[in-house]
């Protein structure tokens, strides 16, 4: 259910009232500039934003009520000074059931068949870190703007998990398709300035403020542009890929099922989970 607040500065936030929310306020949270018709969209799962089922579903759902209210343009961002967001929650890893599994990368799936295809034009404002499936969300947007000092890249190699086929190939529209190739198969994290050079973001902000003026500068490029050619061009550039996705998911979801439920991955991610355990230490 969407809430909205009036607020005096002429800003409407909505909010979402959710059965699952944590203590920390609701997973995502929208604002809505009521002037220029753009929304920020925060990515709001304490500490770092890891995509659980339910997290995915309340940004499936998010999205779905912004096509709804016919806003001009999103901006997704995140709360914290530090992560954008950590990708798939990895404890959705841990021995899962295999029903929950498959729901969780149906989930992925559709997060990023709806992130990508999105009739108005979307910035990702990656103002943390964005591993994994935190590059996949900066990925669906139309144009990224980094805070410096970050880092982000598909690291899933790195992590024992094969990169699925329609992320690869989001990688490669982005960067070329050398550059994906290796960055995929390495598992690569750039640095914010490596990934300016290689294209993977566009722009890079010294703060979020900085960012948050450059991102408005983007979606304003479109202000005096019909709705109707932006988006029907958007679509007709962006649907082919996300139908092939569509055609293959169930294809897709049986690797990934085969890959961790796998030993030897179930070992790997055990390690992997200490290791993240003791950098702390
Ligand atoms: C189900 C189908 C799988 C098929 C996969 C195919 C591939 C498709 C796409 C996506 C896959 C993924 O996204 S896999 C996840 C990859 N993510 C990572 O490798 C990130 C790991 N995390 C980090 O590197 C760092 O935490 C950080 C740089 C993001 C932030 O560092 P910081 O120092 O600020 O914070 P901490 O490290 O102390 O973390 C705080 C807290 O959060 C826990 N944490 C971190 N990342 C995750 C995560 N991804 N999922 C769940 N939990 C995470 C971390 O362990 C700390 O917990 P504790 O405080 O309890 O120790």
């Amino acid at each position: 259910m969407l809430r909205k607040i009036a607020n005096p500065a002429r800003l409407l936030t909505f909010q979402r009232t959710m059965a699952s929310t944590a203590s920390t306020g609701p997973l995502v949270r929208t604002e809505l500039d009521s002037q220029t018709g753009y929304a920020t969209v925060i990515l709001n799962r304490a500490p770092v934003n890891s995509l659980s089922l339910e997290f995915m579903a309340e940004i499936i759902k998010t999205v779905d009520e912004l096509e709804r209210s016919k806003i001009r343009g999103m901006i997704l961002t995140s709360p914290s000074s530090k992560v954008f967001c950590a990708g798939l929650d990895v404890l959705e890893m841990v021995n899962p059931s295999e029903d929950r599994l498959r729901s969780v990368w149906r989930n992925l799936q559709d997060t990023w068949a709806k992130l990508y295809g999105t009739s108005f034009p979307t910035v990702a404002l990656i103002n943390g870190h964005a591993p994994a499936g935190g590059c996949l969300l900066a990925l669906t947007c139309e144009y990224r703007i980094m805070c410096s000092n970050f880092s982000i890249g598909l690291n899933e190699t790195q992590l024992g998990l094969a990169v699925p086929p329609w992320l690869q190939k989001t990688m490669r529209n982005t960067v070329g398709s050398r550059e994906a190739e290796i960055a995929c198969i390495k598992g690569t994290m750039f640095s914010s300035e490596e990934a300016l050079k290689i294209g993977l973001v566009d722009e890079l902000a010294a703060d979020k403020g900085e960012a948050m003026h450059k991102a408005c500068n983007y979606l304003d490029t479109f202000k005096n542009m019909s709705p109707y050619a932006r988006s029907a061009t958007k679509l007709l550039l962006r649907n082919k890929k996300i139908e092939d996705m569509k055609r293959a998911r169930e294809d897709d979801i049986d690797r990934v099922v085969k890959n961790v439920m796998n030993s030897d991955f179930q070992a790997g991610l055990a390690a992997y989970l200490q290791s993240l355990k003791d950098r702390k230490k």
